[in-house]
């Protein structure tokens, strides 16, 4: 028999390429969505994935939907990936931010516990609960220092993960992932902004590329391949927590100069722009992807210019000329 998965944000980036995966694997795939008749159906139509998967609207907020679900399908596998997952925009929302990223997972495994269902529940943890660290590369074992309100979120949802874990037996996997990239980014990520405003800049759309802090560093990656170590991590028999990284960090300026340099653009296209800083940024973080690849078996090593030369021409491919 096939197993069921339900994704929780599965109109995001990851839930896109984690249907992709699944489905491949033979899974039969269950995706929430807060309302119906108006979720972005954006990445599931790029991926050609629309009538192959089964829609639900569920308000993770709301205790009582999520039992309705486990109920119905009695899924295998719970990813949730469902947050506000902006740390930009977490200044601005802290309390909407906080609330929403805690409660959505507490109702989650509350309801698996309750229930007593084996499911097991893949937990989307981040880098940026580490925040301000003191020694790199950032292993499973580096205390959390958090530095925005989403990053506060996101460590308490990791640490609910872990108490269920320990205190229930509820099997529940953090997988910490770093900034990992991919065509279906939201356009306001650095990452998606800088690839999508140089094109329109060469294409005569856009003049200038206005950025925020570009002289600090991350680990960033290649979404596709890091939804596999997703699903890697929920297929081992006992529940751990595992980073999801390159293992390398580079400069957003350097990465700047790279499509710029590649799409042959100006420097002097680049504005640097002081009310984009945010309060409080992480300087320099990359993570230690070890025990990923021996507990898990997955394979990372591609280096973030290649990834860049993949993204720049799939949105040109994609670009409206
Ligand atoms: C791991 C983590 O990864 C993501 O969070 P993020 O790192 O905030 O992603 P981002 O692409 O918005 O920023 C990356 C860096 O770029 C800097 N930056 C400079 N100038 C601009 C700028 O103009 N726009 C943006 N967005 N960022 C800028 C910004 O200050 C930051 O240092 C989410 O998936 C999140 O859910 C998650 O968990």
């Amino acid at each position: 028999m096939a197993k069921i998965a339900v994704i929780t944000g599965i109109t995001g980036q990851d839930g896109s390429y984690l249907t992709q995966l699944l489905l491949s694997e033979g899974y039969k795939v269950i995706g929430l969505v807060r309302s119906y008749n108006n979720f972005n159906k954006h990445g599931l139509i790029y991926l050609n994935l629309i009538g192959k998967v089964k829609i639900e609207e569920c308000d993770l907020l709301d205790f009582s939907s999520i039992i309705k679900i486990l109920l119905k399908y009695k899924p295998d596998e719970f990813y949730n990936l469902a947050a506000q997952s902006s740390v930009g925009i977490s200044f601005e929302q802290p309390i909407g931010t906080i609330n929403y990223n805690t409660q959505s997972v507490l109702n989650i495994l509350e309801s698996v516990r309750l229930l007593a269902m084996h499911t097991r529940v893949y937990q989307a943890s981040s880098s940026e609960m580490f925040g301000s660290v003191n020694t790199l590369p950032v292993t499973e074992r580096t205390p959390l220092h958090p530095l925005s309100p989403y990053a506060i979120s996101k460590a308490s949802g990791y640490w609910i993960g872990v108490n269920y874990r320990e205190s229930y037996g509820v099997h529940c996997v953090n997988g910490v992932l770093f900034n990992h990239e991919s065509y279906l980014r939201g356009p306001h990520y650095f990452i998606k902004k800088v690839i999508k405003t140089s094109l329109d800049i060469k294409y005569g759309i856009a003049d200038v590329l206005k950025v925020g802090n570009i002289d600090v560093k991350r680990d960033f990656g290649y979404a596709p391949d890091y939804v596999k170590a997703m699903w890697l991590s929920l297929q081992q028999d006992i529940a751990d927590d595992y980073l999801i990284c390159s293992g390398q960090s580079v400069y957003l300026r350097e990465i700047i100069t790279h499509v710029f340099k590649s799409l042959n653009i100006d420097n002097e296209r680049l504005v640097e722009d002081p009310s984009l800083f945010r309060p409080t940024d992480i300087e320099d973080i990359y993570g230690d992807n070890t025990k990923a690849k021996t507990q898990l078996g997955w394979h990372y090593n591609k280096s973030f210019f290649e990834v860049l030369d993949i993204l720049t021409a799939e949105e040109e491919k994609n670009h409206i000329k």
